[in-house]
């Protein structure tokens, strides 16, 4: 399903946090939102779910217009506080995500299985949450996101504080979901993950300064960095010309 996000803007308390945003994701590429802190890279993913609202602008999946709630079954989130019940084991957290999006019991083991395998915690099932690391969490976050094999993935900051090997086993697993044909849309203030993404959309201030192929991008710099595009970026703003 292709993702269409057109001429979006967002502000709160008066100040525009996402400004006339414009670019469109091909149905089954992975695709990175990159921005300093604050720089509008959750707002935007909460406007793409249908959480908020936009000012102006269009989103669309498909043919279909957001927020639409028929879509919700269709769309993943993983969101960067984990929305884990700690008292609960981590079998016992996915049969609520299940229960959330009414699977039927059998549809439900077979893919709790399949979802605790993918994220290698199917020995961890019985544990409760209070007894996970950090990491373990994290993973059985991404499985409640794609337990009922959503269309579209969103994944606001996945590897934040995540150890470099764990950070690459995540990755790894990103492109075993990508294979199932899943859109997936990825935060991430960590420049060197943008090589793991087919497209990469550079946020800063609220505003698209770069939307592109990863390959595209990088060309365009000197030398192959993706921080060389917010530096050029960064000395606009300050020469008073809009980004
Ligand atoms: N509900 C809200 N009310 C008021 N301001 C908000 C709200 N949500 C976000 N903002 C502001 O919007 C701006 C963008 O925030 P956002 O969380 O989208 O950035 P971000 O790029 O995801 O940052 P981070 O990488 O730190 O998560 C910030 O200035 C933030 O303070």
């Amino acid at each position: 399903m292709d993702i269409q996000v057109s001429h979006v803007s967002k502000s709160f308390d008066r100040k525009q946090v996402i400004k006339d945003v414009a670019f469109t994701i091909p149905s089954g590429e992975i695709c990175c939102f990159l921005g300093p802190s604050g720089s509008g890279k959750t707002t935007l993913i909460r406007l793409m779910i249908g959480a908020i609202g936009a000012d102006s602008g269009t989103i669309r999946f498909g043919d279909v217009q957001m927020p639409n709630l028929g879509m919700l079954s269709k769309i993943g989130f993983m969101p960067q506080n984990d929305a884990l019940y700690d008292d609960l084991s981590a079998e016992s957290n996915l049969r609520f995500f299940g229960g959330l999006y009414q699977m039927n019991p059998g549809q439900l083991k077979q893919r709790m299985n399949e979802v605790l395998a993918l994220v290698n915690l199917s020995e961890h099932r019985k544990k409760l949450v209070r007894h996970f690391s950090g990491g373990m969490k994290k993973r059985l976050s991404l499985a409640a996101s794609i337990l009922h094999q959503p269309e579209v993935l969103f994944l606001d900051e996945p590897t934040v504080g995540i150890d470099p090997v764990l950070r690459r086993t995540i990755w790894d697993q990103f492109h075993e979901i990508k294979k199932s044909g899943t859109t997936i849309v990825v935060s991430t203030h960590v420049m060197d993950e943008v090589t793991e993404c087919d497209k990469a959309a550079l946020i800063y201030n609220g505003a698209l300064i770069e939307y592109d192929a990863v390959d595209r991008l990088l060309e365009i710099t000197d030398n192959g960095k993706v921080e060389e595009l917010f530096i050029l970026a960064s000395g606009r703003t300050q020469g008073g010309a809009a980004v």
